[in-house]
């Protein structure tokens, strides 16, 4: 369903146990790839606590933000993405050039995201996917001036949203979690995984080359 135009939802995608899955295979990535809070270039820590797979995650720090191959802490690679997030981002990303960024937010209770566009990533014709697990979140979604008037939509553990084309620069935030509205993630709270291509697209295979 199109809830703004170019940011569509997807109730229910992921079924029970396709939750459970994806659920176990992020916070077993998470044993090599701790969770934590990382801090604006402004100096603040951030109240959702972050980490990454694939080829690629957004970190922030004093330096700014950015796209790295390194989780800051470990220095290791992020782990590898699991399968069924290439066939997400196929189904509602882009079928030709895969994700090389999962960022993984995980907000425990009071965690919360400031309005913000995602604008770190290479090219804006490829969307932005994310995907909820756990506590419904109040999800709230403007347009492309920050003072834009705003919709608050409820995100439930399952559901895959995208932000594309009208809305791929939109503002958009996390109100709150609504603690015990899911009983998925041990302990309580909600895990969002965004899929995203940060890099430019690879050359098509068979374009002609200039030499
Ligand atoms: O947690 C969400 O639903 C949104 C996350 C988000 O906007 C982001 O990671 O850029
Ligand atoms: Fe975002």
């Amino acid at each position: 369903m199109e809830v703004v135009p170019g940011f569509t939802l997807s109730p229910g995608r992921l079924d029970a146990k396709a939750q459970a899955d994806l659920l176990n295979a992020v916070l077993e990535a998470a044993h090599a790839a701790p969770f934590h809070r990382q801090v604006t270039p402004g100096g603040k820590p951030m109240s959702v606590e972050m980490t990454g797979l694939g080829p690629l995650s957004w970190v922030t720090d004093g330096r700014g933000y950015r796209y790295e191959p390194l989780h800051p802490l470990t220095g290791a690679p992020w782990p590898e993405m699991p399968a069924i997030l290439q066939t997400l981002w196929a189904e509602f990303g882009d079928a030709r050039v895969p994700a090389d960024a999962c960022l993984v937010n995980r907000y425990r209770e009071g965690a919360r995201m400031s309005l913000h566009r995602d604008e770190d990533e290479a090219d804006y014709a490829f969307p932005v996917l994310s995907i909820s697990l756990g506590d419904t979140a109040v999800f709230r979604i403007g347009g492309l001036q920050r003072n834009d008037p705003t919709r608050s939509v409820r995100l439930a553990s399952g559901d895959v949203c995208r932000l594309a084309g009208p809305a791929r620069l939109a503002y958009h935030g996390v109100d709150r979690i609504l603690p015990g509205s899911s009983r998925l993630v041990p302990g309580g709270g909600r895990i969002n995984l965004t899929l995203r291509r940060a890099r430019p697209a690879p050359p098509l295979a068979g374009a002609p080359t200039a030499d």
